[in-house]
């Protein structure tokens, strides 16, 4: 039997688009994805539970992962820097499971050289409005916040060409339904590849 390992996907949106509530509801659903948690500088919101949603650090901590070589992508993002540390990342997917990269763009760019092998998903708001609705409904910014969040906004929505895949979370059961076909899809690739090899390698052994 040969061994399958999990697929590593990136999933990046403007802020407020719902990456992170789709991605919740995506591993609520399938325990067996794995979502990595990445180290930031930024403060903590109200909420928010350190080495749970962030491993939230000085930024002076930060400078020193960077020298030891620690992430395997990094960014500075709306002032703040953000980064996936390398350790444990391979063994979960040798392990089996697929994880998932909730980053930006310029760290998405990072990941598809260093693993051209990562899917990677983009997933747009409606609209402008809706993102800023999204925003403030969240009640977890200040309104200057929100003002350089939907600043950024534009540019970052710019980069959906890059992605394999782009999303619209306008209705949510919906946006959530095509983030599971993409995920069911992979697997029974993945399924068929690992039946193909096997019966490769049993043929190949007589
Ligand atoms: N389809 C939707 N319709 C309406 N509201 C939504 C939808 N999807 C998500 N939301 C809401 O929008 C807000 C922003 O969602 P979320 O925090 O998941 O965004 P995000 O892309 O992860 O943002 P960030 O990058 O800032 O972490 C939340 O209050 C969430 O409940
Ligand atoms: N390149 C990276 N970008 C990251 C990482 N973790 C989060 N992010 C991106 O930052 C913004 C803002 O996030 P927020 O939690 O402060 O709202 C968002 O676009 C995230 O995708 C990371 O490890 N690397």
């Amino acid at each position: 039997m040969t061994h399958s390992t999990g697929t590593l996907y990136i999933i990046s949106a403007p802020s407020g688009a719902g990456k992170s509530s789709l991605v919740k509801a995506l591993t609520d659903a399938d325990q067996e994805i794995r979502v990595s948690v990445s180290h930031t500088t930024r403060a903590m919101r109200p909420g928010e539970v350190n080495g749970v949603n962030y491993h939230f650090v000085e930024r002076g901590e930060f400078v020193k992962m960077i020298e030891h070589g620690d992430f395997l992508e990094r960014a500075e993002v709306f002032g703040n820097l953000y980064g996936t540390s390398q350790s444990h990342l391979q063994q979960t997917l040798d392990e089996g499971h697929d994880l998932i990269l909730e980053i930006d763009w310029q760290g998405a760019e990072q990941v598809r050289k260093l693993m051209p092998q990562a899917r990677s998903i983009f997933i747009l708001p409606p609209s402008l409005q809706a993102l800023h609705q999204r925003l403030t409904n969240r009640g977890q910014d200040s309104d200057e916040i929100i003002a350089g969040r939907m600043r950024e906004a534009v540019s970052e929505m710019s980069h959906y060409v890059d992605y394999d895949y782009l999303i619209i979370n306008d209705d949510f059961a919906h946006a959530l339904r095509d983030l599971q076909a993409i995920f069911r899809a992979n697997q029974l690739h993945q399924k068929r590849q690992q039946q193909r090899n096997g019966k490769l390698l049993a043929e190949l052994l007589g």
